[in-house]
């Protein structure tokens, strides 16, 4: 039986997303696209009657707004939010701002897979040199944290995981055991850290899954907090089928 249940969302198409770059920490915006994505994943709530107690999201824009248009959606603009650097985006490091096909042309498809959907092997690091490298690390956003010694030049899975479940562990399942109404949105890989965590995904089955932009998902969990509900996407089968389809082949050459 169902004890708790909890809402995820990733954000909608960010202007990166849109011109295919590796975002990572950067602070791309939402396309026009992804503001209309927010604004039909809060519909889809508002005529599922979602309320909340309270929302999370990263302290990324592209996360944010969409939390935002959701709020909006579902006549809760005045909702807490809670928003924390271990929800963000998992760190792309040296292959921040780069094109994903032209990488995939450059080093091949299978060698972008596996910096893209690889469990353990972490993309290559951000120098100090990186064009992007000052902007991100000397954003007033991470003021208070992560540390220095915290602070990310690259993330595999692994190591988003290493730094998300604290935040699920210690913020999120207190207010579930509190009896919150809780909303997540969040990133295509700080989510699918806490996919594979609550779903036992082995480090196989999480390469094979690609988290659409601006889709919620609903999990139910029973009180040992397993999943009695996993994943329930608030959208048609085809169209989720099909927005998972073309996460996956961004990675392809042209
Ligand atoms: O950092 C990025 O480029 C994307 C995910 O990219 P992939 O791992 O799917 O390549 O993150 P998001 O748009 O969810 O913030």
């Amino acid at each position: 039986m169902s004890a708790y249940k909890i809402v995820m969302v990733r954000h909608g198409e960010s202007e990166w997303n849109q011109k295919n770059l590796f975002c990572g920490w950067y602070d791309a915006n939402l396309s026009p696209k992804g503001e209309e994505e927010a604004v039909s994943a809060g519909k889809a709530l508002k005529e599922s009657g979602y309320q909340f107690d309270i929302a999370h999201t990263s302290v990324l824009t592209r996360a944010q707004k969409t939390l935002a248009a959701i709020l909006q959606g579902i006549g809760q603009s005045d909702l807490p939010v809670e928003k924390s650097w271990r929800l963000n985006e998992r760190h792309y490091g040296g292959l921040t701002g780069l094109n994903k096909s032209e990488t995939a042309a450059k080093y091949g498809e299978e060698q972008v897979q596996i910096w893209r959907r690889s469990f353990d092997i972490p993309p290559p690091p951000m120098e100090a040199d990186h064009p992007y490298y000052e902007t991100i690390v000397k954003d007033a956003r991470y003021a208070n944290g992560p540390s220095e010694a915290e602070f990310p030049k690259f993330e595999s899975l692994k190591l988003t995981i290493q730094r998300t479940l604290p935040y699920w562990n210690d913020v999120i399942i207190p207010q579930l055991k509190a009896g919150k109404k809780i909303i997540i949105a969040a990133h295509g890989n700080s989510l699918r850290g806490i996919v594979k965590h609550l779903d036992n995904m082995s480090d196989e089955a999480i390469m094979g899954l690609n988290l659409p932009t601006g889709i919620p998902f609903v999990y139910e969990l029973d009180k040992d907090f397993k999943p009695v509900v996993s994943m329930k996407f608030l959208g048609d089968e085809e169209t989720v089928k099909k927005a998972m389809e073309a996460v996956a082949s961004q990675g392809k050459a042209k």
